[in-house]
């Protein structure tokens, strides 16, 4: 059994599809072993996404994932850092796979639904980022 971080994004929160992607999630074997609405700070985006910060499109992401609540979940389930993955279809929702997460609720590479762990290493500490463990069943 894994287990790995979702984030429903600012744009899928504010379009109301944070109960259809939960569903996908659920209907797909991954367990939500934990979940939660948050306002991110600058502060929580810029530490999460630590690892882009030299990237080019650093600040619009911070930007984007301050822009409004985000839902954070716990996956559980065989294999769920990479089904997870595969749910969620590739970065960029034009790439996406018909019937993915992104394809079907994506706008653009920016506001692009969802993130996953992308690592079992990266998702404990993507985990332990969000959540505490009393608050994972
Ligand atoms: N060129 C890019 N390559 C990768 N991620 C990008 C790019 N431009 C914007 N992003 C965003 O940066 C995010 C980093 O990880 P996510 O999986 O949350 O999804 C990514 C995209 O939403």
């Amino acid at each position: 059994m894994e287990q790995t971080l979702s984030i429903i994004k600012p744009d899928a929160v504010a379009k109301g599809v944070v109960g259809k992607i939960l569903d996908r999630f659920e209907s797909n074997g991954l367990r939500v072993a934990a979940t939660k609405m948050l306002q991110l700070s600058r502060k929580d985006a810029q530490d999460f996404y630590a690892v882009h910060k030299e990237r080019p499109f650093f600040t619009d992401l911070v930007e984007f994932m301050v822009s409004g609540p985000v839902v954070v979940s716990v996956l559980e389930g065989e294999n769920a850092v990479a089904k997870n993955r595969d749910l969620m279809g590739a970065t960029n929702p034009q790439e996406a796979a018909a019937g993915t997460i992104r394809a079907d609720f994506a706008e653009n590479i920016d506001a692009n639904a969802v993130h996953g762990s992308d690592s079992l290493e990266n998702a404990e500490i993507e985990i332990r980022f969000f959540f505490a463990q009393r608050e994972i069943s």
